[in-house]
């Protein structure tokens, strides 16, 4: 049982907006905190000004992120997602959209954030954005679920700094279980990571009759 608040509250798209721009920049913030030259002194002092810029926002706060009122894709409103997310800093975001034919893909670049082994994406990081298209395809398919297994196979090093492609579709249904796979490739189009994954829907999300 998780002890955060299951409700939402709605954004319109004005604050959408202006909270997408928010978050860019903080993006932009953490890059900057992670390879900044500046001397300690400089460095407290950025700490102070960022600790009443967060006094600021949180002076008014909901108990949970928002959704956005629009959207038509399958995770667009879902503004606060660690992948995916406009209005998360923490995401990169990957923009992720979903085709005719049921592939989800995505285009995305990673820098420092994300880092690791030298100049490498985080296994970790590759593991969150698979698990995240694979968990989109199963809703595209109309089987929505949570993730059970993952599986990743790490073929070659993924490279920060140069924009990377992932693709995921569902294969398979097994009554409450569906399976997909996927996979992130570099710019040299050789497959960097593939995933597998099986996703289960939670007996309450059945809808009768199944
Ligand atoms: C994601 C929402 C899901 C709800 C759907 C609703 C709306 C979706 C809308 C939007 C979502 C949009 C996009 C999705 C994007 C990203 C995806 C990210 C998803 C996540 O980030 S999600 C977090 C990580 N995920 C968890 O936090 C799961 C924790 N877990 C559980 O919530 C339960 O564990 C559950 C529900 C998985 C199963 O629970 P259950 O009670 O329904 O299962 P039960 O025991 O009845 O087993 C039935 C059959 O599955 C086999 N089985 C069960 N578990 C297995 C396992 N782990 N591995 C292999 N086989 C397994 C049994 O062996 C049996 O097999 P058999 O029938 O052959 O005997």
């Amino acid at each position: 049982m998780s002890a955060m608040p299951m409700e939402r509250h709605e954004l319109d798209d004005e604050e959408a907006a202006a909270l997408e721009v928010l978050a860019a920049r903080i993006r932009e913030l953490c890059e900057a905190a992670v390879v900044t030259g500046t001397g300690a002194g400089e460095a407290a002092a950025v700490a102070a000004e960022v600790e009443a810029l967060t006094a600021r926002l949180a002076g008014r706060r909901h108990p949970a992120p928002p959704y956005a009122v629009s959207g038509n894709g399958v995770m667009d409103r879902a503004t606060a997602n660690p992948v995916t997310g406009a209005l998360n800093p923490l995401a990169p975001p990957v923009r992720l959209t979903t085709g005719p034919d049921g592939v989800v893909r995505g285009e995305y670049t990673l820098g420092h954030l994300y880092e690791g082994p030298p100049t490498y994406v985080h296994g970790g990081v590759s593991a969150m954005v698979l698990d995240q298209a694979l968990g989109m395809a199963a809703v595209v398919n109309g089987t929505p679920g949570m993730t059970a297994t993952l599986d990743m196979r790490y073929r070659r090093p993924t490279p920060l700094g140069v924009p990377l492609s992932v693709e995921a579709k569902a294969n398979r249904v097994d009554g409450r279980k569906v399976y997909a796979s996927g996979t992130i490739t570099g710019r040299d189009g050789r497959v960097t990571v593939e995933a597998s994954a099986m996703f289960i829907m939670p007996t309450h999300f059945v809808p009768a009759g199944n």
